[in-house]
């Protein structure tokens, strides 16, 4: 293993010479000002700093080592910095521990104390980066992309990995952000179809009136502006995996026709005559109640049918345990390294905003936040107001007082009815098995308003700064 590297800065000579030797297990990299400072800390990311504030053109006073502590802590993040303190500098030295400095040793230095103070910043260090790199390790569960500890997510991606080696239609059901696109692609990856195109296409996306062509294709001047033949997604997918995401929007015209393909395999193209056969594995996803929508006719149940072979619910991250912090941590792991910054992880604030926020935007609004913060702290951990989430009250205390636990889930569950329902409160209130003057009442009690509740994946998209959606 190579050398920790210690950046000493230290303009008396004689001192940097004596510190040159006091660390043999150490690189000794020495800086006599700030500017040298700053050209070791950018070319060779030390493991630790000496610090003494008293540097040139200042050396009696203590502005160029502060100006030097701001620069070492944003060229190096995570890495302590002890600083080296003249006699009666106290407040100064607890000045420098405010704004991150690690430790201090008064001067006179006593080698054999400065000696246990860098090797426990040493030590801190070293655990810090094996926490990381741990973070970063494959997970147990059996999909590469797919993070998580919980039961019942490991037992879909357990079935997720059975059902990648048969070619059955499967509808994954779930709300937008828990990783749809990410099973459906894993059902691709890990099957016989690996080497053959994975299409996807969301039929939400798409304008109707092109949504046809999108799919089938068409032939050259089958409608105005079709100057020459295209083929469309679901021939583009011949052999390999075709995911047809939010096929809830599906307009129905459109619906009889991917019947008509499920059930004979085959294809014409707008405008075309020839039919056309394709083998494609359908996986399809949807953050709507499919089966409500067939009984109410928007959706054809016979087309339902053939999608569902196999449906697949996936729980939101809000109900899958200690999953989002696992997530945290590990998206933190994965950016930090990315981005090229070192990053000791998640102070207590963030761990409990964490836990107790209800992330409707799932993992990408995670994904999303935790990119975020990884790119624009300052400090050397994610706080909560880096993820630009409120520390919550101590979910602990609350947690116990039953009353205060049943209002939480009615509100919850009002909530959900509410998006369900896209605001109208008489379809809230069916949905909820109650009387329209009682939603009256609970909207009341719970402060809410019907057009304050977006549904979950519109809530998801405003939150998210942009997609995050990286391999
Ligand atoms: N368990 C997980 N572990 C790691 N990354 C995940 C996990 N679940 C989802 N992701 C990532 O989160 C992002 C969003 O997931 P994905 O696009 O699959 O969600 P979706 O349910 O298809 O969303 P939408 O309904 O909005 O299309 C992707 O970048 C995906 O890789």
């Amino acid at each position: 293993m190579s050398r920790p590297k210690l950046l000493v800065v230290e303009d008396d000579a004689a001192l940097a010479a004596q510190y040159r030797w006091a660390f043999p297990n150490c690189r000794v990299l020495l800086a006599a000002d700030r500017r040298q400072a700053e050209q070791i800390a950018r070319a060779e990311q030390p493991t630790a700093a000496l610090l003494d504030l008293g540097l040139p053109p200042d050396e009696e006073g203590v502005s160029e080592g502060f100006a030097t502590l701001a620069t070492l802590s944003r060229l190096c993040p995570g890495m302590p910095i002890i600083i080296a303190s003249g006699q009666g500098q106290r407040e100064h030295t607890l000045r420098a521990i405010g704004l991150g400095a690690y430790d201090f040793c008064e001067k006179p230095v006593d080698l054999d104390v400065l000696r246990t103070i860098v090797d426990r910043a040493l030590r801190l260090r070293a655990l810090e980066e094996e926490n990381l790199r741990l973070a970063a390790l494959p997970r147990p569960s059996p999909i590469r992309d797919i993070v998580t500890a919980d039961e019942s997510m490991l037992r879909i991606c357990h079935t997720i990995e059975r059902l990648s080696q048969v070619s059955v239609p499967v509808l994954l059901l779930g709300e937008s952000g828990t990783g749809k696109e990410a099973l459906a692609r894993a059902l691709h990856d890990m099957g016989p179809r690996s080497r053959k195109p994975f299409v996807a296409i969301n039929c939400a996306a798409i304008p109707e009136p092109l949504l046809e062509s999108e799919l089938f294709g068409h032939e050259r001047g089958a409608f105005t502006g079709a100057v020459k033949q295209v083929t469309g997604r679901i021939e583009a997918a011949n052999g390999g995996t075709l995911f047809l995401d939010e096929v809830g929007d599906l307009p129905p015209a459109l619906q009889a026709k991917l019947l008509r393909f499920l059930q004979d395999q085959v294809i014409e193209r707008v405008g075309g005559r020839t039919s056309i056969r394709v083998d494609v594995r359908i996986v399809s996803a949807t953050n709507q109640p499919l089966e409500e929508q067939t009984e109410s006719g928007r959706f054809r149940a016979d087309l339902l049918y053939r999608l569902n072979s196999l449906t697949i619910r996936i729980p939101p991250l809000r109900e899958r345990g200690e999953d989002s912090l696992l997530l945290a941590r590990w998206f933190l792991a994965r950016y930090a390294k990315e981005f090229g910054r070192r990053l000791r992880g998640l102070d207590a604030s963030a761990v409990e905003a964490v836990t107790t926020y209800r992330w409707p935007g799932n993992v990408r609004e995670l994904g999303n936040r935790v990119r975020r913060a990884a790119l624009m702290t300052e400090g050397h951990t994610i706080s909560a107001s880096d993820l630009e989430l409120s520390a919550s009250p101590s979910a602990s205390d609350t947690d116990l007082d039953l009353r205060a636990a049943r209002l939480r889930a009615e509100r919850a569950t009002i909530e959900r009815a509410l998006a369900r329902s896209n605001g109208s409160l008489a379809a809230a209130a069916r949905l909820l098995g109650v009387s329209r003057p009682t939603i009256y009442g609970l909207l009341e009690t719970h402060r809410l308003s019907p057009s304050q509740t977006t549904p979950p994946d519109t809530a998801a998209r405003d939150t998210a700064p942009s997609d995050g959606d990286t391999p």
